[in-house]
């Protein structure tokens, strides 16, 4: 059992409902804490096996205001040894649709993360076949790794 952190930032509830689906499908086998991302010091994330951060996209690609303060000082941590996967609601009728979500993943990488799959990404709200579809991969890549990490203990 792997202990997951899922921090999101959501506004209408998109994302917070994306890291809902996730954490249900997670919860069975591993030890999951689920907040908001404006509620979470970044040195917190170093207790986690896993990070799985969400958040959605504002203002032509930016990060949501509340989180920057959250974002810069993600600068001083190091995740060397641990999982990390991201996720964010967009709207892909602008150009920098989900920018968020990667100014997210490079930030985790850049300080140790090692990433378990790729991002998951959705327009709006996870409704249709093929976002389910992704949320599966998603979570099954994430298992996988979580897997390989705990052998190595
Ligand atoms: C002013 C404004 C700017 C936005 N800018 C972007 C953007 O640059 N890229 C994008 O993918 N979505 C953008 N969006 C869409 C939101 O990210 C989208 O509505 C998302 O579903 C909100 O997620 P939430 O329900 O978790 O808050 C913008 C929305 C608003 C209102």
């Amino acid at each position: 059992m792997a202990r997951i952190l899922i921090g999101f930032a959501s506004m209408s509830g998109n994302t917070e409902e994306m890291a809902d689906l996730i954490k249900e499908r997670l919860e069975e086998d591993h030890k999951i804490h689920m907040d908001e991302l404006e509620e979470i010091e970044p040195g917190f994330l170093m207790d986690f096996d896993a990070v799985i951060l969400g958040s959605y996209t504002w203002n032509d690609g930016d990060l949501p205001y509340e989180v920057e303060d959250f974002y810069e000082d993600l600068e001083d941590i190091d995740l060397t040894g641990k999982g990390i996967a991201v996720f964010g609601s967009g709207d892909t009728s602008y150009p920098q649709f989900c920018e968020a979500v990667h100014t997210f993943e490079e930030r985790l990488t850049a300080v140790g993360g090692e990433r378990m799959t790729g991002a998951w990404k959705v327009d709006m709200h996870p409704d249709n076949e093929e976002d389910i579809e992704h949320l599966q991969r998603f979570t099954a890549e994430i298992m996988e790794h979580l897997g390989h990490l705990i052998q190595l203990k």
